[in-house]
């Protein structure tokens, strides 16, 4: 026996520190290596001298041994086996477990099981070896404990002998057979078996003296003390840091080594033996011969069956046998020639042996919380390896990151796309309600005449005022140019009204629009609106000079006076021709070029309505990627409603309209919003009476059917009448006939009221502008028919809400509730009732199905304000009134399902309004008014992302 080494300690310290690193459970990767292999060589013994058996082994280094064949005629090449380690027969016990037995004996103190087999044929010096090799691992292992106070050590021993295949105990004086049992973690365990718990070195020696004392132990011819028996002794070590004893984190190291005594084989005919020790030497011979054919398989990959129960041994020591343990086995032999073919056979075994590969590793034993810590942490490094195989942590968190950002930006293109998508269905919608309009456009300008040039500038300006019927979105620039103009042109209506200063303004721009060549008029209808909104600015501008002018005018033209009060057309024309005979004078144009000037606008109107539909709309400027990068400067919901069908109503590109916008005066509300648009029909109205060819023949029938005295002549006027002052004054004189009776009459804008709303197609709006009397009647219809039309469209509730409370019967309501009521039954029909093929062509995403996913976003989300809006107290109101359990799950969620759930209930649909609109903070109709419909006239900004949730709700229909 001896001490350990501090070298040793070292190791051993280090490989203490690894395992407690690792903390790997039983089952986890293990340090693979192979079997260690040893050959022991004894001296000859006294029987063999005095037999005069020769030693023809040898040990040429400390790996190779030689069999030098001392018969002349076995002589001829010797045979070498190289091990791990061999020892000649000088070699000490010591020597032997130094240096072929102590580090994989040791591991034992590091959690590692370990094995120390000896194998040889009997008298070999198997127990000679194995004796001494015990002794000093448990010597080394006391030592060790001894240094490492810090470390608490527990230390059991247990003994067992295979005897003729049956198991005994050797620590017990009971001579019954212990039965091997099959434990799924454990594997095979002997039942039943004594374990005592050392006390100390001394106490393991009484032990094993006790186990010395049991074994079965015969004489034969070859050993007189032949061990009859396998015998295994087993030191279990559990190892805990003394300052973890008792926690709920603490683990154990624990370990066994196995110090396994093989009985020798041996050949009957040698041993001599008979009867019982015949017996004996077959059941070892079997064992053996298991063990041999087991380490030979293994020897040769684990491919195939390992026939480990075909013994006891090889059943009990499967573990140390390409398991969980580190194995050393010590080959002893004979050196004498006489045992040549069992020394042969020895060195076989030991040959396949060391190409056995075993995988030991660190045994932990944790506390159950630990135990149920560290399984968590390594299900989630599982998870993680089977999700990205073969990715490195890091890899793996910029993985995630990236996913997350991924995620991110497909809920954004997925929420850009609805709203596109959402937009370009309602657009649709409107274009169905303004089409019409844009045919009648195209009709009208492609007539227009020279003499109708100004008045086809008015209708360039109906037409905006029609795109901003159609387009709540425009914004208050253009608001106030229409209204302006539409003041502008009342004030001149009335007798004794200044000369008509802004048509000579217009005039003249249309003019110098008419300078420009063919090509440049031809040029992009931007640039031409642009011109335009440049000539309406400076109109605008002009205002502030008006009443200048008007004096000017009025000392200028005093011959006005003498003309009727009523602007007209045929007034316009007659009463400014010399004017604007002399504007055009000063622009050194003859009527010649004049006329060809105004052929040039003509184009260029034309080519303007050729932009509308129906080749090329206001929706395919939609579909331009330049106006849809265009910032919204309203609502969505706004958008929903009215679309903007104008290029020129594109802020980013109509610079104008920022100059207009600072033009004093301008109407700043909603009334005087819709007060323009009702009286688009002044504006119309010139353009009627100036410019029949620029009405449809439904406005014309209509003129003529009021107008019955009108003289067909006018139709047919030309630039070349003011060329005749005779058929000029004659015209003039019929026109102006008209123009007094329908002053007398007052059918002027009741036509062009009607017209306008023909062209947009508001017949019925208008009727009720008209007549106030059945308005009432026909709003509760059509909010019927609008509510229920929401329903079927699932249309967002928020949207509802704003409309709802914003148009409540007023007779100017008229125009958006039947804009409203044709883009949601063009919904329903196209998109909500199978028209795929619409839907297709539109490229529309909108089903039904996701709209009612909206729906039910929106609601959620509704849910989630309300708990941010509403008090508790106000909530639990709510649900009384609602009929909501107080005790029932998702309240918030069943009410806001309830809402707006009874399209015919009017007083359901008022109250339903009620809680949204006190949900989402809507104070007043006016908030709704500006946040909705986007007719405030205040600056709106610009970034749509600044939006709050409220807009955001509202956009989702
Ligand atoms: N290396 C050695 N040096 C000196 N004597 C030895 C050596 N090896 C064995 N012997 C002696 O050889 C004899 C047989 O040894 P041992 O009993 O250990 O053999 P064995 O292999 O265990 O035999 P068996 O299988 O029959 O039990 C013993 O008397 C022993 O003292």
């Amino acid at each position: 026996m001896g001490a350990v080494g501090a070298e040793e300690l070292v190791r051993w310290e280090k490989m203490e520190e690894a395992a407690e690193a690792a903390s790997a459970p039983a089952g986890g990767g293990g340090k693979v290596e192979k079997i260690f292999v040893s050959v022991r060589l004894r001296p000859l013994s006294e029987k063999e001298v005095a037999a005069n058996d020769s030693c023809d082994w040898e040990c040429i280094n400390d790996t190779t041994i030689i069999f030098r064949n001392s018969l002349p005629e076995r002589s001829m090449i010797p045979t070498a086996y190289t091990f791990d380690r061999v020892f000649r027969s000088d070699c000490t016990t010591k020597q032997v477990y130094e240096e072929g037995a102590k580090e994989i004996a040791l591991s034992v103190v590091s959690g590692i099981n370990s094995t120390i087999f000896a194998y040889g044929q009997t008298s070999s010096g198997k127990t000679y070896t194995m004796t001494g090799i015990t002794e000093y691992t448990a010597a080394d292992i006391y030592e060790y404990i001894h240094k490492h106070e810090e470390r608490a050590f527990v230390l059991k021993f247990s003994a067992i002998e295979i005897y003729n295949e049956a198991v005994k105990d050797l620590l017990s004086t009971d001579s019954g057979h212990l039965r091997l049992l099959d434990d799924p973690e454990k594997g095979t365990v002997i039942e039943k078996l004594t374990e005592e718990t050392l006390k100390d070195w001394n106490h393991l020696k009484a032990l094993i003296s006790v186990c010395e004392a049991q074994r079965k132990i015969g004489e034969t011819s070859l050993n007189e003390t032949s061990s009859r028996s396998h015998q295994i002794l087993r030191l279990t070590i559990e190892s805990s840091a003394q300052e973890f004893l008792g926690k709920d984190n603490s683990s154990t190291l624990v370990a066994s080594v196995n110090f396994v005594d093989l009985a020798g084989s041996e050949r009957a005919s040698q041993a001599l033996s008979a009867g019982a020790r015949l017996k004996e030497g077959c059941h070892i011979n079997r064992s053996l011969l298991t063990l041999g054919t087991v380490i030979r398989k293994l020897s040769k990959g684990r491919n195939g069956h390992v026939p480990y129960r075909d013994s006891k041994l090889t059943r009990i020591l499967q573990p140390s046998l390409g398991g969980n343990a580190r194995t050393a086995i010590i080959c002893t032999m004979s050196p004498a020639i006489s045992h040549i073919e069992q020394s042969k056979n020895t060195l076989l075994f030991a040959s396949c042996a060391k190409e056995v590969v075993t995988s030991a590793q660190v045994n932990v034993v944790m506390s159950d919380k630990a135990l149920v810590k560290h399984l968590q942490k390594e299900l989630a490094r599982l998870e993680t390896e089977l999700r990205y195989p073969g990715i490195s942590p890091s890899i793996e968190a910029l993985l995630r990151e990236k996913d997350a950002q991924i995620k991110k930006m497909e809920s954004e293109i997925q929420e850009l796309i609805q709203q596109r998508d959402v937009a370009q269905l309602r657009v649709d919608g409107l274009l169905q309600v303004v089409g019409k309009d844009h045919s009648s456009r195209q009709w009208e300008s492609s007539q227009t005449s020279s003499l109708n040039v100004p008045y086809a500038c008015e209708d360039l300006l109906s037409m905006t005022e029609r795109s901003d019927i159609a387009d709540c979105s425009l914004d208050s620039s253009s608001t106030k140019f229409l209204t302006s103009r539409s003041q502008h042109y009342l004030q001149t209506q009335k007798p004794g009204t200044p000369s008509p200063r802004h048509s000579i303004t217009k005039f003249e721009f249309i003019g110098l629009s008419g300078n420009q060549g063919e090509e440049e008029i031809d040029k992009s209808l931007d640039g031409d609106f642009e011109e335009i909104c440049k000539e309406v600015c400076c109109i605008e501008m002009n205002e502030a000079c008006r009443s200048e002018d008007s004096n000017s005018l009025l000392t200028e033209g005093s011959n006005s006076l003498e003309q009727p009060a009523t602007i007209s057309s045929e007034r316009i024309h007659g009463h400014h021709i010399p004017e604007r005979q002399m504007d055009l004078g000063s622009l050194g144009a003859d009527p010649v070029t004049l006329e060809q000037h105004l052929q040039n606008v003509r184009k260029t109107l034309v080519n303007f309505v050729k932009a509308y539909p129906d080749a090329s709309s206001p929706w395919s400027s939609w579909q331009d990627p330049s106006f849809r990068t265009l910032p919204f400067s309203r609502s969505r919901s706004c958008r929903s409603i009215l679309v903007s069908s104008s290029p020129w109503l594109q802020e980013d590109s109509t610079p104008p309209n920022l100059s207009l916008r600072e033009f004093p005066g301008r109407p700043d509300g909603f009334q005087k919003k819709l007060f323009a648009l009702n009286h688009g029909s002044e504006i119309r109205k010139l353009s009627v009476r100036g410019s029949q060819n620029s009405e449809d023949d439904t406005s014309f029938s209509g003129e003529k059917q009021l107008n019955p005295d009108v003289d067909p002549e006018i139709e047919t006027t030309r630039l070349d009448d003011y060329r005749e002052p005779n058929k000029m004054t004659q015209v003039h004189r019929k026109k102006q006939l008209i123009i007094d009776q329908e002053t007398e009459l007052n059918v002027v804008e009741d036509f062009g009221a009607e017209s306008t709303v023909k062209d947009v197609g508001l017949e019925s709006t208008m009727d009720s502008l008209q007549s106030p009397s059945r308005w009432p009647q026909e709003f509760e219809k059509k909010q019927q028919e609008i509510i229920e039309l929401w329903h079927d469209c699932n249309v967002s509730l928020v949207h509802r809400t704003y409309f709802y409370m914003l148009f409540k019967g007023d007779p100017t309501d008229s125009i958006y509730m039947e804009v409203e009521l044709r883009r949601l039954s063009f919904l329903r029909s196209n998109l909500f009732q199978g028209n795929v093929h619409k839907a297709a062509a539109l490229d529309q995403r909108t089903t039904s199905s996701q709209s009612l996913k909206l729906l039910r976003r929106e609601r959620d989300m509704l849910c989630r304000q309300m708990q941010k809006s509403l008090s508790a107290a106000e909530r639990e109101s709510l649900y009384i009134k609602w009929g909501i359990s107080l005790d029932s799950k998702q309240r918030r969620l069943q009410l806001v399902r309830h809402l707006w759930s009874k399209t015919k209930d009017l007083e359901h649909v008022r109250e339903s309004a009620s809680v949204i609109s006190r949900v989402i903070g809507l104070a007043e109709q006016g908030q709704a008014l500006k946040e909705m419909f986007g007719l405030t006239f205040s600056p709106q900004e610009s970034n749509r992302r600044t939006y709050s949730w409220k807009h955001g709700l509202s956009s989702r229909k």
